[in-house]
């Protein structure tokens, strides 16, 4: 493994090619689901039954909902939170402050849903808005992101992301040429990466159950465990929510659109699809096959909440006696390396155990169609070129310590595999 020399980061997602290709093959992708999902069929390969027109697509009901859920959000992020948190250091020394309120944020619409629900609001009826929903979310990611390439021009150098600053305008419009845009207080990319989107995902995913009991009588298991897992993932990501600010998104990458989308878009219309899928394709599941379903979700949370909360503990704090007995190596920055522990038995057990919950989340939806397995594969191909990009930062923060930790946990996700 050599060090890096050049101090410009390589090009990355096949450069400006790869980036116009994927500005349109994300929403092309993301529309293919969204249709499969409610087709007879259901396949994930294969053009869908029939394309929708403009009028599938457009409506100011839906526009109307969505400008009110993304307002809502934004007025429960600027209530009063529980603790400030501060975030990691930047280029020019200084810390930005972020609100701890994601979970208060998470109970709060819960409550405004339920009030909702109990006034007559029909939650059922949002499956047959999805599509124009997802029309107005894309349309919005694209104008965003077009609005923080802009501010980008005039934010001070200190402010740039390390990538996403090339000169090409596609290649940066995609990656993001800002770290940390913001005005005031409102921190854009924190609040998209917890919020409309993650939010937004729980509250599909409880629409289609509804919906289900409507056609169905009463939700089927496979309804019940696919809403349990994703609202567990959701919640524990906004109780962790100060976790979210050592992560790569916010500490390294810019901020344009391919988060702007994949937070406010793909996550909840993608993330989705389990439930999506059930409704139009109800599944039989037994109780000892449930209960075998539940078990893999519980070792796959087990070993992503404990590999994140090993990490996060010992980042904030190295003495804290839940981490100050593990083995570490120094690195030249004075910053140290686990080598036992999770961090001991593969280099990113997070994502491990973020696998197995993905492969929980399709097993309710039997094994007939490969459409509810999407998630599993695309995370699978995220998690593979995301540990490659993180690796990549490592060695070049770290050098030969990087290089040491890898003679010592060669394997990068999976035990003896990977
Ligand atoms: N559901 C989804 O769509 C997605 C979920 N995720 C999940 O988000 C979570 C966070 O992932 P991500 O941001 O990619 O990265 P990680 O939380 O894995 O963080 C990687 C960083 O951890 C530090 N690190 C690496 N090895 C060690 C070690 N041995 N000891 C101490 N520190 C170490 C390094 O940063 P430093 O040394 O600077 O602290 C490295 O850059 C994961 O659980 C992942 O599965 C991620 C993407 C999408
Ligand atoms: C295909 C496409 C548009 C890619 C963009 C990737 C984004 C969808 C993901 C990048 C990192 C993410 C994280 C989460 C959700 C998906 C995105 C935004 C996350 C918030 C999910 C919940 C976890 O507990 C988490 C907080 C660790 C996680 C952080 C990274």
């Amino acid at each position: 493994m050599a060090l890096p020399q050049d101090p410009r980061p390589p090009l990355e997602f096949g450069g400006p090619l790869g980036a116009a290709a994927l500005l349109l093959l994300l929403p092309a992708t993301m529309f293919h689901l969204l249709l499969a999902a409610r087709s007879g069929p259901a396949r994930l390969l294969g053009p869908p039954a029939s394309l929708p027109g403009l009028e599938a697509l457009w409506s100011p009901r839906a526009l109307l909902l969505w400008l009110a859920w993304l307002g809502l959000q934004a007025a429960l992020y600027l209530l009063p939170a529980r603790k400030v948190a501060e975030g990691q250091e930047l280029k020019d020394k200084s810390r930005l402050r972020y609100p701890i309120n994601g979970f208060q944020a998470l109970v709060l619409t819960a409550l405004l849903v339920g009030l909702g629900v109990s006034a007559g609001l029909p939650l059922g009826a949002l499956p047959e808005m999805l599509l124009p929903l997802a029309f107005v979310a894309t349309l919005t990611a694209f104008i965003f992101s077009l609005f923080l390439y802009m501010k980008a021009q005039v934010a001070p150098v200190s402010a740039l992301a390390p990538g996403g600053n090339s000169g090409n305008p596609i290649y940066d419009f995609f990656l993001g040429r800002e770290l940390n845009p913001r005005i005031c207080f409102f921190d854009f990319k924190y609040f998209c990466e917890l919020r409309p989107g993650l939010i937004g995902w729980v509250f599909i995913n409880l629409a289609l159950l509804v919906k289900e009991a409507e056609l169905r009588g009463s939700p089927s298991l496979a309804m019940w465990l696919v809403n349990g897992f994703q609202l567990l993932y959701v919640g524990d990501a906004l109780w962790h929510e100060e976790a979210v600010l050592t992560t790569m998104d916010i500490t390294h990458d810019g901020f344009g659109f391919m988060l702007a989308f994949g937070d406010i878009a793909w996550v909840p219309f993608t993330y989705s699809l389990q439930a999506q899928f059930l409704l139009r394709h109800p599944q039989p599941l037994g109780l000892p096959m449930a209960s075998a379903i539940c078990l893999i979700n519980a070792i796959g949370y087990y070993i992503f909440r404990g590999a994140n909360s090993q990490k996060n503990t010992f980042r904030k704090n190295p003495s804290d006696p839940r981490v100050a007995g593990l083995e570490t190596i120094s690195t030249a920055t004075g910053r140290k390396l686990l080598v036992s522990g999770w961090w001991g038995m593969v280099r990113h057990p997070n994502y491990l155990g973020d696998l197995i919950m993905a492969l929980a989340w399709s097993l309710p939806c039997g094994v007939s169609h490969l459409l509810p397995y999407f998630y599993l594969l695309y995370f699978t191909a995220l998690l593979v070129h995301r540990e490659a990009r993180d690796e990549r930062q490592c060695l070049q923060k770290y050098g030969l310590a990087w290089q040491e930790y890898c003679r010592r946990v060669p394997y990068r996700i999976m035990p003896y595999i990977y």
